[in-house]
């Protein structure tokens, strides 16, 4: 038999104690651990103007959502929020069959994990706003004694979240003040790059990859998707991350002078050339060079560069002597390198050498779950620069507003139209009323190559699912089964075929017809 009053000093000692609201909930998960599963541990904030949760604190011991719960604002989607007004959540819930529940089936689709949870909603002056959540590892793990207990540490979580939160009001005025701006020069981390868990996990994953080794990268992606930030990951994550990281915009220099911003040149070179200067590949030795816009290049450079990617030497312009160079190369484009070769603007044999690793980034219209997140970035990254303090709150149909967008200047334009709203409505609640009356013209280049008809989101994730199978030949599980390819659990995607009328005899006879 458990105490209850042994139970609730134990686990509620290192709430009341600690400052560190990192420190307590760690603490506290090991001191939960004695009376119930507890594999991790969340605090996760409401944010009903983003539509959204933020995780503040995820203590866990590794494996369960390591890295869904990460950092980032989870964007959730509309039909969860309509049958969670429809049907308000109680205070404190088990879910132990996540696909039964309105938030956990949400979680169960995109970690395509199966998992059990404690949920008990934090209030503060009788709003709910956050939860704290405990996680472990497959079905059917809690039962009714155990969220009797964790439902005592409610009110401990509140305080110890409410401290946290001041803390944190304290430190954002503080970098007002001091109008820090976050510095990317040298890269930047995977984890500040938003959506990394989500839209651009898949990218994330290849980044991880990649990073280390030293291969050529090709970005590839609409304009202001995002590819100088995730070169700059790239390098951020390298062995070369404590050397330089230099970005070219191949675009932007005047074509006369790409052959010595690229190479340098020797003092008398050519006309103006008074003294010798380094090229960007001298400048990004034992670092990475960037090279955006990679399509822009005139043959002649791309023959130059060509000749870099082979032998890994440089010649400054009027220089004899080669220079051995040990620089990564990165490149990106938005432009279609292949349909380029084949119109002769773009050296096939320069292409292959770039496309060792090819990442493609997806335009924002593809990831719109991200758009919360990102709306949240913005505010508090352009409010810092626009010494904007309160910051201001978002309006009530803002998010879904920017969510039925189809932002065809990708996350540039996003960031640029939380900076407008900011500079005309510094008071808040922001409503993005202004952006709305100069956006709303059909989205023209979005919609460019897509099919007149669209297909709704059940029939297209049908479709997709049974691509898969077509090319397992039926197979679900395994390492050669569809849910591998789909990177989701067998048993989601067993539900999903199960919701979506996908008959599983279908995936039957195909093995049987082989
Ligand atoms: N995932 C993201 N998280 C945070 N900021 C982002 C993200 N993606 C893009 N941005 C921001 O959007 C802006 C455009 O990004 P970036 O310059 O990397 O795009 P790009 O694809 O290189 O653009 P271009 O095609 O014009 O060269 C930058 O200010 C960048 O910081």
């Amino acid at each position: 038999m458990v105490d209850p009053n042994a139970f609730f000093r134990e686990t509620s000692h290192p709430l009341n104690a600690n400052l560190d609201l990192f420190r307590a909930v760690r603490q506290c998960r090991q001191a939960l651990k004695r009376y119930m599963p507890a594999e991790g541990l969340a605090i996760i904030q409401l944010e009903p103007s983003l539509k959204s949760a933020r995780p503040i604190i995820w203590d866990h011991d590794g494996g369960i959502h390591s890295d869904l719960i990460a950092k980032s604002v989870i964007s959730i989607p509309v039909d969860t929020r309509t049958q969670w007004k429809k049907s308000p959540l109680p205070d404190a819930r088990i879910i132990n069959r996540p696909e039964d529940d309105p938030v956990g089936y949400y979680f169960q689709e995109i970690s395509g994990q199966d998992f059990s949870n404690l949920v008990v909603f934090l209030e503060k002056d009788g709003v709910r706003i956050a939860i704290a959540a405990l996680i472990t590892a497959d079905r059917d793990r809690y039962t009714q004694r155990d969220l009797d207990l964790f439902s005592m540490l409610k009110e401990p979580f509140a305080k110890a979240l409410d401290h946290y939160l001041l803390g944190q009001e304290i430190i954002k005025l503080q970098r007002t003040l001091d109008n820090t701006a976050v510095d990317t020069r040298g890269g930047i981390a995977l984890e500040e790059i938003i959506g990394h868990s989500f839209g651009l996990k898949n990218v994330a994953n290849l980044i991880e990859m990649v990073a280390p080794l030293d291969s050529p990268v090709l970005i590839s992606g609409e304009t202001g998707v995002g590819k100088e930030l995730i070169s700059g990951a790239i390098h951020k994550m390298s062995t070369r991350r404590d050397g330089p990281f230099i970005c070219v915009n191949c675009g932007a220099i005047p074509e006369t002078l790409v052959d010595s911003e690229l190479f340098g040149h020797e003092k008398g070179a050519f006309t103006g050339a008074i003294t010798r200067r380094k090229g960007r590949f001298e400048r990004a030795q034992h670092g990475t060079i960037f090279l955006d816009e990679i399509g822009e290049l005139k043959p002649d450079i791309q023959v130059k560069l060509l000749r870099v990617l082979e032998n890994m030497e440089i010649e400054r312009v009027g220089g004899s002597e080669p220079i051995r160079m040990d620089v990564r190369i990165v490149v990106a484009t938005h432009r279609n390198l292949e349909n380029m070769v084949k119109e002769g603007a773009f050296r096939e044999d320069l292409l292959f050498r770039i496309n060792v690793f090819p990442i493609v980034i997806p335009p924002l219209r593809a990831r719109k779950g991200d758009i919360p997140a990102l709306v949240d970035h913005f505010i508090q990254k352009k409010s810092r620069s626009l010494s904007i303090h309160p910051i201001p709150s978002l309006g009530g149909d803002a998010i879904d507003m920017l969510m039925d967008y189809n932002w065809p200047g990708n996350v540039r334009e996003l960031e640029n139209a939380v900076e407008r709203e900011l500079i005309v409505n510094r008071r808040g609640p922001l409503s993005f009323s202004t952006f709305h009356a100069v956006s709303l013209e059909p989205p023209k280049k979005a919609e460019e190559g897509r099919p007149s008809e669209l297909l709704s989101l059940d029939d297209l994730l049908s479709a997709h699912i049974m691509r898969a199978l077509d090319q397992t030949n039926g197979r679900i599980s395994g390492p050669n089964g569809a849910a591998k390819i789909l990177g989701v659990n067998p048993s989601t995607l067993r539900n999903k075929m199960i919701k979506l009328k996908i008959p599983f005899s279908r995936a039957q006879q195909k093995i049987r017809g082989k």
